[in-house]
């Protein structure tokens, strides 16, 4: 990977220490919870997080973020577009999406390639990030011309870029995790880990962990390819219950920046604790 050659997009990335990459081989395994989970678990450390949502046909973070669209669109400073901001905790959370750029959050978004390429070069070097610890990056599901983009566009600051891989551990799934890890040989781009989401069911009222599909799959395959494993997280009924309520606030958000507690809740579920085992790897693999 080429480094060192100045871009508008270094440029404006200037100050962003780690950029981490969440890939996933499928969908619907949980990638997007894990990068919310893995910001606020950062943001929840006192890090300065941004976190950048690269699915732009199927954009879940604003909902999951509880943060709703701005009637005007996002916001044009002389500096460039102004992030939203999630958590009115004291030190806020940016975040982007194309979510908050549609009319209507239904609305859905069909581009070619080159329309995505653009919007994505747009994401990294038009929006005001800041000074960021991290900025985390959610990406579509498997490896398409999303992933290819933010390689080309992020070369220049290939010594920062790392990804986590997420997983559940249905057979399926493992198998494409092995495309994924292939995507991240040929383009050098270093793994932190992998997540093995969806792993059991924690029953709510006694605590114990079924194991709905087989377990310990994400594990066995990051021993067999040489990455780390970070951890596995059950299937928690309360994280799906904050995640649904962060959705209704952001649909009635529209047209505000959310204040919404979120990390509070958070931090009340049984994930929040489990995700720190996975945080502590995670900020490891920088020291
Ligand atoms: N550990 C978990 N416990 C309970 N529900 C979860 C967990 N992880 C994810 N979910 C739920 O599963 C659904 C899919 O998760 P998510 O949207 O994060 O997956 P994804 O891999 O990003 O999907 P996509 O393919 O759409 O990008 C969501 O409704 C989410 O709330």
């Amino acid at each position: 990977m080429a480094a060192s050659v100045e871009t508008p997009i270094s440029r404006r990335l200037k100050h962003v220490r780690h950029i981490i990459i969440v890939l996933s081989g499928k969908g619907g395994v949980g990638k997007s919870s894990v990068s919310t989970q893995l910001a606020l678990s950062l943001h929840a450390r006192g890090n300065r997080v941004g976190i950048l949502d690269t699915d732009l046909t199927g954009p879940s973070l604003p909902r999951m973020l509880g943060v709703g669209r701005s009637d005007t669109g996002v916001h044009q400073s002389s500096e460039g577009w102004v992030p939203v901001y999630a958590d009115g905790a004291e030190q806020r959370m940016a975040v982007m999406s194309v979510g908050f750029l549609v009319k209507s959050r239904d609305d859905s978004v069909v581009w070619r390639g080159p329309k995505k390429n653009a919007m994505i070069r747009q994401f990294l070097s038009d929006v005001r990030w800041g000074e960021l610890d991290f900025l985390v990056i959610d990406t579509p599901p498997g490896t398409s011309d999303e992933h290819l983009s933010l390689m080309e566009h992020l070369a220049p600051l290939s010594s920062r870029l790392s990804s986590v891989i997420v997983t559940t551990p249905q057979a399926v799934a493992l198998s494409d995790v092995i495309k994924c890890l292939s995507f991240t040989r040929a383009v050098e781009l270093p793994v932190i880990g992998l997540v093995e989401n969806m792993s059991g069911y924690v029953c709510p009222c006694c605590g114990e962990v079924s194991n709905i599909f087989s377990t310990g799959g994400g594990e066995a395959m990051a021993t067999r390819e040489g990455v780390d494993f970070l951890g596995r997280l059950p299937v928690d009924t309360e994280l799906v219950e904050v995640l649904d309520d962060a959705a209704m606030e952001a649909e009635a958000e529209e047209g505000a920046q959310s204040s919404f507690g979120l990390l509070e809740r958070y931090k009340k579920t049984p994930t929040f604790g489990l995700f720190a085992g996975i945080a502590d790897k995670v900020v490891a693999f920088f020291d």
